[in-house]
């Protein structure tokens, strides 16, 4: 994604980069230090990991400096709690998925789980990715899982399944399934399956190019940079608003 975001920058004659930095341990040509590249920065745009992205949160939000767009994926709840705390300092737009597809998808999936009861469809959120990635289920299945839940009006967490194995025993009522792929050059495929006993409809998005993602975490780059502290997500920078909300 550092590449993605390389070329997408170069191509946009809003934007001009200030700097880019990685492991602050790891010294490459072309990188500056971190706070250096902080403090020349209106935005920073992070595709990191879930504890990196926390870590630069805090160090932005005592700075004071600059807004973020948080792209990375594989968060642990302290890490979010982490990143909430920071957004009330500077501004904050953290999204799994920065495509229009896919963020159209969220409202899709959101609708039609408020409308299938769950006693007659069960509702399965499958992911593929490249061998690469190190997190699972990505970010974005997790999205989809958040809107079907939000559509069924319960919260994730009691009603997620993460992988099946064994002698597991019948699918339980209401339960929100989720299963990973991982393999060779896949850049992201999403799928939520709504399957009854007589029907199954399918919503899902493929990625094709990298550089999609790049060009979303831009565009919420440009409206972070106006706006006030506080966390906020891709269908605020979109203006989608899911139906719960
Ligand atoms: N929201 C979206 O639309 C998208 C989100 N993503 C997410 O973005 C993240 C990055 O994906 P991708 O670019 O493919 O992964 P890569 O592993 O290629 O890139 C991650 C980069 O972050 C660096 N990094 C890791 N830890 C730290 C740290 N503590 N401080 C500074 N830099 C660090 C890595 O350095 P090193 O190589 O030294 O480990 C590496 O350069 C993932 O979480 C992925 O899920 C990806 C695509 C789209
Ligand atoms: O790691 C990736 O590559 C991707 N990660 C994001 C996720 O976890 O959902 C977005 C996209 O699918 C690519």
């Amino acid at each position: 994604m550092g590449r993605a975001l390389l070329a997408a920058v170069a191509a946009a004659p809003a934007f001009s980069l200030v700097g880019g930095f990685g492991r602050p341990e790891k010294v490459v040509d072309g990188l500056i230090h971190v706070d250096a590249a902080l403090r020349a920065a209106d935005v920073v745009v992070d595709f990191t990991t879930g504890q990196a992205s926390a870590a630069l949160a805090e160090k932005c939000a005592a700075m004071g400096r600059p807004a973020m767009v948080i792209g990375a994926t594989g968060f642990e709840d302290t890490h979010l709690a982490r990143i909430a705390e920071a957004a009330r300092k500077i501004a904050i737009v953290r999204s799994g998925n920065f495509s229009l597809g896919v963020n159209m998808l969220v409202g899709l999936v959101e609708r039609a789980a408020r409308s299938f009861p769950a006693e007659v469809w069960d509702i399965e959120v499958h992911e593929a990715h490249h061998r690469r990635k190190i997190d699972a289920p990505s970010g974005t299945a997790l999205m989809l899982g958040e809107a079907a839940a939000s559509g069924r009006g319960v919260p994730l967490a009691p009603v997620e399944r993460r992988g099946r194995d064994g002698i597991i025993g019948e699918r339980a009522l209401g339960e929100i399934g989720f299963s990973v792929l991982r393999g060779g050059g896949i850049i992201g495929e999403h799928s939520v399956v709504f399957a009854a006993d007589e029907e199954i409809l399918t919503l899902s998005h493929s990625a094709l190019d990298r550089g999609m993602f790049a060009r979303g975490a831009l565009t919420a780059a440009r409206w972070v940079s106006d706006h006030e502290p506080g966390e906020y997500d891709m269908q605020d920078v979109l203006g989608l608003s899911p139906i719960s909300r």
